[in-house]
């Protein structure tokens, strides 16, 4: 049972996976402590995207556990199907190219989820949509199609439909990899207004700039490894030879 007071907490423990003979991760441990943001970074390739999908088991692991509240899976055991929904109603995923429903109007693609996986009445989740949609100035377009909207305008809705569901954790995979600048810094700045209000966050991302600004933790994987796992600050003036080859090779932008 959870206890009042106590800090709730997403975990994982040793988890390995591999593709085919490509161990890609290597027994990786970690915290995301809630109503933080927590960057994973790292070079190209290092199991970011892998480790990120393990925590919503868009990737299923190979080995090793992961604790959620009263939720604890061992992915060596066959992991159920009420375990699986389980974990899947605490996050929500936000992709790097955004895969809106391109058949649904915005405001459908919004609410599709709390109708039809949580249940939420038709004019709550309408109202709620509503809201989200205003907050990120786009209610004007809930009767539009996602091929109507620009790429950083369909990004904002796949952040208000990751919201809609009132996930505990958004898991973001480079949610600004494939937008324009301008469409970029919006995001972003939605971003740290979500960070700012104690929204828990897991996000893989290239931009230090974001990092540095909004970040609270950082998770630095390499070769499918934890190179390093701490606060931000430390990160950032880290003596690890390795870390400071890596931010040297990365332009802040
Ligand atoms: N479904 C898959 N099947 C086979 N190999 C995969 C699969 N997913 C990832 N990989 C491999 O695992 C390795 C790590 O990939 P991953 O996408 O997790 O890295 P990354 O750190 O997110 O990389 P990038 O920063 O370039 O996006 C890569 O070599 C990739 O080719």
């Amino acid at each position: 049972m959870y206890e009042r007071g106590r800090e709730l907490m997403l975990k994982i423990n040793e988890i390995k996976k591999s593709f085919g003979k490509k161990a890609v991760l290597k027994g990786i441990s970690a915290k995301f402590p809630q109503g933080k943001t927590t960057v994973i970074v790292g070079p190209s390739g290092s199991g970011k995207t892998t480790l990120l999908r393990s925590l919503d088991m868009l990737v299923t692991p190979d080995s090793g556990t992961l604790d959620f509240d009263d939720l604890h899976l061992d992915f060596a055991k066959p992991i159920s199907n009420k375990e699986n929904k389980e974990l899947r109603d605490k996050t929500s995923m936000v992709f790097q190219n955004w895969n809106l429903f391109p058949n649904l109007t915005i405001l459908k693609n919004i609410t599709a989820s709390p109708i039809f996986v949580h249940h939420v009445a038709k004019e709550q989740a309408e109202t709620n949509a509503h809201n989200l949609l205003k907050e990120v100035g786009l209610d004007e377009y809930a009767d539009a199609y996602p091929d109507e909207l620009s790429g950083g305008q369909q990004q904002r809705i796949s952040i208000c439909r990751a919201l809609a569901v009132k996930p505990e954790y958004i898991l973001l995979d480079e949610p600004t990899s494939a937008l324009d600048p301008e469409s970029e810094m919006m995001i972003l700045k939605m971003l740290e207004r979500l960070a700012k209000e104690g929204q828990s966050m897991i996000m893989v991302t290239h931009n230090m700039q974001f990092a540095k600004d909004a970040a609270d933790k950082i998770l630095f994987v390499e070769n499918g490894e934890v190179e390093f796992d701490g606060a931000k600050d430390a990160f950032f003036s880290q003596s690890s030879i390795r870390v400071k080859e890596f931010l040297q090779g990365i332009s802040l932008k």
